[in-house]
């Protein structure tokens, strides 16, 4: 029987979140705990919560582009498996900054797949985005779209999925990268939700606007080829999301292949749609202008979803606006109480 105190022997179980104490992180890190899996964060918390991270999980404080780091923690956890959140999100920022996007999505990941593949992880799960299709011609789109991204965050993410696809192609890794479409909500036990309080999304801006935090909403152009005018986008909800990432870990676990998923319910909401669900759950109207165009955004962002559904065990359970909405607000109501 092999000696359980031998790293070189024992099972490699543990999973390894890179962006653990974000938004979309710390909720694979409750879901991974909830089915009984062995978790350790790496989190340098530049927008992370030290808070998000349930107790009892580990957390290293660090550079996921930190390989000794992440090679120290690899053997001193035992990890099999690597999830990698961590990175910076914000569209318009990484046009202003497009260095630094490059820096901290593609150079760390660069050194952060390098320190799997030196360390004999076998596992590779990535945060990549819908910002890859940039402008699609079709509706809904399915993975074989053309990657055109039209900005560099998406650049930046795209170039990660290629690295990824090098890499297993010539080393022993298989990966799942889950191009996540508009993620929204919060966990429905109010265990986390979206923190930031510089987070430009749109659920997130009504919620503040909701709880009094922000005078007015702004929709970004009511002129789109689209029924209502205004975008549209296909909202998943996070702790759906994060139940992806649990079957995509089996997916891989059981000697599934190399993929890559869209994570969407395939149904598109306006952002009027959105806006009028949030004064129906809160039962009054919100201050809401219309603006001009936001740069950059697409009229209309719709997941193909065939192939993660027969991909990957996994059925959405939180795929109503509704059950987003009052999620979301449920969560900035805590927040609000709890960091005035
Ligand atoms: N939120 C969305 O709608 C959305 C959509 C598509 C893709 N994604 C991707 O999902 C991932 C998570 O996004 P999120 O919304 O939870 O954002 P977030 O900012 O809440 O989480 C990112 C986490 O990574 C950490 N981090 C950043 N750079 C790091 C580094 N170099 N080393 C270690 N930790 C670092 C931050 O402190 C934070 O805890 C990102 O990779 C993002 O690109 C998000
Ligand atoms: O104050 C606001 C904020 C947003 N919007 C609109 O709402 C829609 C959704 O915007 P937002 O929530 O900012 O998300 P996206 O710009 O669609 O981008 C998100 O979804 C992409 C995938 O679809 C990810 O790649 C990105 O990381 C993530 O930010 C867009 O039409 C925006 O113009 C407004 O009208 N007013």
């Amino acid at each position: 029987m092999a000696n359980p105190t031998s790293r070189e022997t024992a099972p490699r179980e543990t999973v390894l979140v890179t962006g653990g104490a974000g938004y979309i992180g710390s909720h694979v890190v409750l879901a991974l705990r909830d089915a009984g899996r062995a978790v350790v964060v790496v989190d340098d918390l530049s927008t992370g919560r030290r808070a998000a991270v349930p107790d009892g999980v580990p957390l290293v404080v660090g550079s996921a582009g930190d390989a000794e780091l992440v090679a120290a923690t690899i053997a001193a956890h035992g990890v099999g498996t690597v999830m990698h959140f961590a990175g910076s999100i914000v569209v318009p920022e990484s046009v202003e900054k497009p260095l630094d996007y490059y820096r901290n999505n593609t150079v760390n990941s660069l050194a952060l797949v390098g320190a799997c593949v030196a360390s004999g992880v076998e596992r590779f799960i990535f945060s990549s985005t819908a910002a890859v299709y940039g402008m699609p011609d079709a509706m809904p789109i399915d993975e074989e779209a053309p990657t055109r991204p039209i900005n560099p965050y998406g650049r930046s993410k795209l170039m990660t999925e290629w690295m990824l696809r090098d890499t297993a192609a010539a080393h022993g890794l298989r990966y799942v990268a889950l191009r996540y479409f508009n993620v929204a909500g919060a966990d429905p036990a109010g265990r986390s939700g979206q923190s930031s309080r510089l987070a430009t999304h749109l659920l997130k801006i009504a919620a503040q606007a909701a709880t009094g935090q922000r005078a007015e909403i702004q929709v970004y152009g009511d002129d789109y080829p689209t029924p209502d005018g205004t975008c549209v986008r296909d909202y998943i909800h996070v702790s759906d999301l994060a139940a992806a990432h649990v079957a995509a870990l089996v997916h891989l676990e059981a000697g599934g292949d190399s993929q890559t998923l869209n994570c969407g319910y395939g149904r598109g909401y306006s952002v009027r749609e959105v806006l009028d669900m949030v004064e129906t759950v809160l039962g009054r109207p919100l201050p809401v202008r219309t603006a001009g165009r936001r740069a950059g955004d697409p009229p209309a962002l719709v997941a193909g979803t065939e192939r993660i559904g027969r991909t990957l065990d996994w059925t959405p359970r939180h795929a109503d606006l509704e059950t987003i909405v009052r999620t979301a607000l449920a969560w900035e109501e805590k927040l609000v109480v709890a960091v005035p």
